[in-house]
């Protein structure tokens, strides 16, 4: 068997903790045997252990409090000791009998999208450990009220891409605070599923014409590139998630095997039961 690993990724609040929580649930029902890989220094509980665990190497309130350095400067410094410490890695990476990794990370978004530390761990995951990867970026469905925020989440979630440079999906989540039902009134965390579902695969010229409707003429050929921008990457549609749901999360874990074309190199295995006998007088 291979060796696979999926980085859930999104803004602070997302829903990553949750959704890895769901995957390794998921996985038990169904006979799967999923690994948590924590890489938030500065988690907290988790429902399922985790089987490797960056605070078993460095915790960010040590690191804040020995190194005097705010939240965003102390993870910083955990990655960069992390990075320094492989050996440590590598004990941790050393011998499950099939690897999947779930690796539920940090909130700050700039750690994928600004500083290369990210990166580097991958390109370690992916040359020195040959794992195969994939990438989740989480945006909340009650963040997307309309195409300007639409916009703002696509884009980050675009960044992030580029930067790790592995194969990428894009999760809407949360879609169980969306109201069903055509005629549902919008309420206070929730919101019309059609209002939404047009966010969810998009058609680029309506999504033009929404964000020229609404912004001043000047900004119209602004809109048009990252219009373009969005198309030209592929990434404007999302896979909605419900956490809580199974078959969401069933579905969203089939989509990640495929891009990572997971089980693809397993060897074909011997039919044990069959008697060659009947094949012999053929
Ligand atoms: N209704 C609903 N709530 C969810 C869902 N997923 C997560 N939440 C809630 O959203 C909040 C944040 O979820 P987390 O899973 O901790 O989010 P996170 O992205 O790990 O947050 P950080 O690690 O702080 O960046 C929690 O209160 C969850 O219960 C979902 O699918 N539906
Ligand atoms: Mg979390």
């Amino acid at each position: 068997m291979g060796r696979y690993a999926v980085l859930v990724t999104g803004p602070a609040g997302s829903g990553k903790s949750t959704l890895c929580t769901s995957l390794l649930t998921h996985a038990q029902t169904t006979g799967r045997n999923l690994h948590l890989f924590n890489l938030d220094p500065a988690a907290e509980n988790f429902e399922f252990k985790p089987t490797v665990d960056i605070r078993d190497l460095i915790g960010l309130e040590d690191v804040m409090e020995e190194m005097q350095l705010g939240p965003n400067g102390g993870l910083v410094y955990c990655f960069e000791y992390l990075l320094e410490n492989l050996d440590w890695l590598d004990e941790q990476l050393g011998a499950f009998e099939d690897d999947y990794l779930i690796i539920d990370c940090p909130g700050q978004i700039e750690l994928y999208t600004h500083t290369p530390l990210m990166t580097r761990l991958l390109t370690t995951l992916q040359q020195t450990y040959q794992f195969r990867l994939c990438s989740l970026y989480l945006v909340e469905s009650n963040f997307i009220d309309d195409v300007n925020k639409f916009f703002a989440g696509t884009l980050s979630a675009m960044s992030s891409m580029i930067n790790l440079d592995c194969s990428h999906i894009n999760v809407m989540s949360k879609m169980d605070l969306v109201k069903r039902g055509e005629t549902a009134q919008r309420t206070k965390g929730g919101k019309n599923k059609r209002e939404l579902d047009r966010y969810l695969d998009p058609d680029p010229l309506l999504l033009m014409e929404e964000a020229n409707a609404s912004s001043n003429p000047k900004f119209h050929a602004l809109n048009e590139a990252i219009v373009q921008l969005i198309d030209d990457f592929s990434m404007v549609s999302f896979m909605p998630l419900d956490a809580t749901d199974e078959d969401s999360v069933g579905s969203l874990l089939s989509h990640i095997d495929h891009a990572m074309q997971y089980g693809e190199d397993e060897e074909p295995k011997e039919p044990k039961d069959m008697d060659m006998g009947d094949f012999e007088d053929a």
